[in-house]
């Protein structure tokens, strides 16, 4: 039976399909989205990134798929049988479309199913607006998935590349260690916060503008985390207009909530980085009144190894994005996994065993599903 996802669902952007995609060639379901990110105000149908990851994972588990083009507002994607993955080819996007997109997209799935350590390079953008960029997955992303059980991941890169830097391609090698074969993700709890203990800042701008963040960061970090030590790295942009500002709170239980700013628009130099440094502080503030132990948009990334997980996971946040409504819905769609609030029981998938023969079975009855069906 293949599983039919309306693309305008909640969030209904590209997030909808590559969780979809995964997720399918994760358990062998077959998924069928029609409107695809029709809820998107630009272009809508499949974008470079998008078609980045779906290509791959197609090559990777040996689907069929129907609608694989940009611009296509339909997609069918049709596991056939899962093989081992003994190599993972590099990606090109082919454009700025965000690398850290398609390495959430791939992730789960390398995870279950690689044999080998994998060395997964992707080139496109690293610094890319509404996509995390490459310093949050360094810096939050990947120790938080330390911390609820994955095997060690490292992200090495390259070069950067900027939403607007057409000519700029980023380039970034995110090392994988797969679980063993046989071995599941055991369940995790993140509902202990604790004390925030300290505050990173990972700045990204031009020399010239260095003097100015520590000159706005002090005082308004000051404010916010008073006696809490703050540790500050500022990296060249080399750019007048490539300006980056992330604020991380860590805190005493090894959570890590963070908050950014991507600022490639008109302002530049002093006003710029005043602007950036009271927005992220105070998004950073209210992210930590919550009293969860994620910020809003790891949320919605960890619902994939809730789901996937053996036994019943938890996560304390705050308030639900849709991007998170999205991210459960679309895993009870494709795998059943029913949310209770932020609890679930994952399907305790197995490594090495993506339902190779549930696909067998089904094999008669896809032959006569097609994307007109
Ligand atoms: N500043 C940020 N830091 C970390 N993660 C982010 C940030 N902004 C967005 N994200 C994450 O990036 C993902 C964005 O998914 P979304 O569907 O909006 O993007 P998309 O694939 O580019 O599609 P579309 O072009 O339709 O928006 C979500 O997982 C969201 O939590």
């Amino acid at each position: 039976m293949v599983v039919d996802l309306l693309g305008t669902t909640l969030e209904g952007g590209g997030q909808l399909l590559r969780l979809a995609v995964g997720l399918s060639a994760l358990t062998g379901t077959p998924v069928r989205i029609t409107d695809i990110r029709g809820n998107r105000s630009g272009p809508r149908g499949i974008k470079g990134q998008h078609l980045s990851a779906v290509r791959w994972l197609a090559d990777a588990c040996s689907a069929r798929v129907e609608g694989d083009a940009k611009g296509s507002r339909e997609l069918l994607f049709r596991p056939k049988t899962h093989v081992r993955l003994t190599s993972v080819p590099p990606i090109d996007i082919g454009s700025p479309g965000s690398v850290t997109l398609v390495f959430q997209a791939l992730l789960p799935f390398i995870l279950f199913a690689s044999e080998n350590h994998a060395a997964l390079t992707i080139h496109g953008g690293t610094n890319v607006s509404n996509s995390p960029s490459i310093d949050y997955v360094t810096h939050v992303l990947v120790p938080m998935l330390h911390l609820i059980g994955l095997p060690p991941l490292t992200v090495r890169l390259h070069r950067r590349g900027w939403s607007t830097g057409r000519n700029e391609v980023g380039e970034v090698t995110f090392g994988i260690t797969p679980l063993a074969r046989d071995e599941s993700l055991p369940a995790f709890t993140l509902v202990e916060r604790g004390e925030v203990v300290r505050v990173l800042t990972r700045i990204v701008a031009p020399s010239s503008t260095a003097r100015m963040f520590t000159t706005e960061l002090a005082p308004a970090l000051g404010r916010a985390f008073p006696g809490i030590p703050v540790d500050e790295a500022f990296e060249d942009s080399r750019h007048p207009k490539r300006l980056y500002l992330l604020l991380i709170a860590v805190t005493s239980t090894g959570c890590r909530l963070g908050r950014d700013w991507l600022f490639d628009r008109k302002a530049t130099g002093e006003v710029a980085v005043a602007a950036m440094v009271k927005c992220v502080v105070k998004e950073l503030s209210s992210e930590l009144a919550h009293g969860g132990c994620v910020d809003e948009h790891m949320h919605d990334q960890l619902v994939v190894f809730q789901a996937v997980a053996r036994g019943r996971s938890a996560v304390s946040a705050g308030a639900e994005s849709l991007h998170t409504q999205t991210a459960k819905w679309v895993a009870w769609e494709v795998a059943g996994v029913d949310f209770d609030d932020d609890t679930c029981e994952g399907v305790a998938l197995v490594a090495g065993d993506v339902k190779r023969g549930v696909m067998e079975e089904l094999e008669e009855e896809l032959q006569s599903v097609s994307l007109a069906a």
